[in-house]
């Protein structure tokens, strides 16, 4: 049996980096979050879906069932949730702005896959993500990896658009960024309502971006039809 103490430990969350997240942007991690060892974490998972097979009455002799918990247990510890641990942080090469641009930048259509943390189903679609530089400028590649980092939790759409958001802001040392994310939640699509059609559409707007003009042209930019302008 494992033992859950519930209480989430915001000075644990803190050392690992996510300070300048503020509360409600962050991942409710317990303090013994990094306790166990990830060997041990696809032990334990191994043994809970075993568990849920055997529950659903899956014959796990079965030649194409017997390796599917040690399968999920390693695509939950090390792919789908791998964002959870602090050692998969991605460093945000940033360079001195030596060439003096001055326009925002948009890195656009950033594939996401993330998980639904109500339902454990995926999460899929596409985050655009623009910042205005205070001096310095990130690799391009550094916002589809910070996308993808926090894409792998268990998430909400919305805490997944402020971390993305806040952590451009303390790696780039300006308010002014700003990221969209539309998403497909199979929650939604697939059971549920089982609406096929609807995705969902969440913003995050830091400093210049809260402005009319500057938030209209990075949606112009990334083409949303979508009215911002009252947020
Ligand atoms: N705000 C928000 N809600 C989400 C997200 N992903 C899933 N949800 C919703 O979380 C809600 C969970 O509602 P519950 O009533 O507890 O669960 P449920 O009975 O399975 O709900 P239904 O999906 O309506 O069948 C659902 O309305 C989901 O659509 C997300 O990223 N953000
Ligand atoms: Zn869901």
């Amino acid at each position: 049996m494992i033992e859950v103490n519930t209480k989430p430990n915001e000075d644990k969350i803190d050392e690992l980096g996510e300070n300048h997240i503020g509360t409600s942007a962050k991942t409710p991690l317990r303090d013994d979050a990094f306790d166990i060892s990830d060997e041990e974490k696809m032990k334990r998972i191994q043994e809970s879906v075993k568990d849920i097979l055997i529950t659903l009455g899956m014959d796990l002799e079965d030649d194409s069932l017997r390796g599917t918990p040690k399968r999920v247990a390693k695509a939950f510890v090390k792919e789908l949730f791998m964002g959870l641990n602090p050692e998969n942080q991605p460093k945000p090469s940033t360079f001195d702005n030596n060439y003096n641009y001055g326009e925002m930048l948009v890195e656009k259509n950033i594939i996401v896959y993330s998980t639904c943390e109500h339902h454990l189903l995926p999460i899929v679609g596409r985050a655009h993500v623009a910042y205005i530089s205070n001096g310095k400028v990130i690799g391009l590649s550094k916002m589809n990896r910070i996308v993808n980092y926090f894409a792998k939790r268990p998430q909400v759409q919305e805490r997944l658009t402020m971390q993305v958001v806040q952590f451009m802001q303390k790696a780039l040392g300006t308010q002014d960024v700003a990221c969209v994310i539309d998403a497909k939640h199979l929650c939604v699509n697939s059971r549920g309502i089982k609406d096929i059609e609807s995705s969902t559409v969440t913003a995050e707007f830091g400093g210049k971006f809260k402005e009319k003009e500057t938030k209209r042209e990075f949606l112009d930019y990334i083409k949303m039809d979508t009215d911002f302008q009252s947020l």
